[in-house]
């Protein structure tokens, strides 16, 4: 696991531009994530482009179907190289979907599940047809406590989620956790947000942070201000 938490999440349609922005942040972040947009624009090709730089990846397709469609995908995944360090899918499939895709994984990439995402609300959740009597928090301990069960290696958490997620799940679960806007940030987009010295500080191992550092005149910049924060403290 690189020592630098920070994970680039580069969201954009633009292959040179993904491309450019790995080479630049290479130095200074530990991760870079590689998401939808960027994949069913690019595909596997783009993907080797961005993985060829060498930063570790997280290949951020969240996949959410049947436990034998999950489980083929997975292989599939598994075929790539380089292999993504990090892989996911959404706890909502279910206990057999993850177990199916742990299985599948077979150790070759970490296996972490979606919890609640940190663009949604309590009340966005409870429209969604959550149970009422919990909150986003409560449902996020919950299905991370099922991602343990099926035997996957973490979750995709908000920062908001941490504290309970460690309480119950202890320090060896990953907790990979988008939803970081530094103090100064331009974009405030999403609901349970934190800054990152606050997440690392709540338990965070991987601090998923896009447009504060992609969007930045100067990302290199950028990154190594976030991470100056987190020395700092
Ligand atoms: O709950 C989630 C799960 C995934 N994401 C992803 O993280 C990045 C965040 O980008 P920012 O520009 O820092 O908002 C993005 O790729 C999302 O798809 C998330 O935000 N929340």
């Amino acid at each position: 696991m690189p020592a630098n938490p920070i994970c680039v999440a580069i969201d954009t349609p633009d292959l040179e531009k993904a491309v450019a922005l790995a080479k630049t942040l290479k130095p200074h972040v530990g991760w870079a994530k590689i998401g939808m947009e960027f994949f069913y624009a690019h595909g596997l090709a783009g993907y080797t482009r961005v993985a060829e730089t060498g930063l570790p990846i997280f290949l951020d397709l969240k996949l959410h179907d049947i436990p034998n469609t999950v489980a083929s995908a997975m292989k599939a995944l598994m075929k790539i190289t380089p292999t993504p360090g990090i892989v996911n899918l959404h706890a909502t499939g279910g206990l057999d979907m993850m177990k199916a895709a742990a299985d599948a994984v077979d150790g070759r990439a970490k296996l972490i599940a979606v919890t609640i995402l940190t663009s949604l609300s309590d009340d966005d959740i409870w429209a969604a047809g959550f149970e009422t009597a919990k909150n986003t928090e409560a449902h996020a301990r919950s299905l991370a406590e099922l991602t343990k069960r099926a035997g996957l290696d973490g979750v995709v958490c908000s920062p908001h989620d941490l504290v309970g997620i460690r309480h119950d799940l202890g320090r060896d679960f990953l907790t990979v956790v988008p939803g970081i806007r530094p103090a100064d940030a331009a974009v405030q987009d999403q609901k349970r947000v934190a800054t990152p010295a606050a997440a690392l500080e709540a338990g965070a191992d991987i601090l998923v942070i896009g447009r504060a550092i992609t969007g930045a005149a100067d990302p290199a910049r950028a990154a190594q201000d976030i991470l100056g924060t987190l020395h700092a403290g």
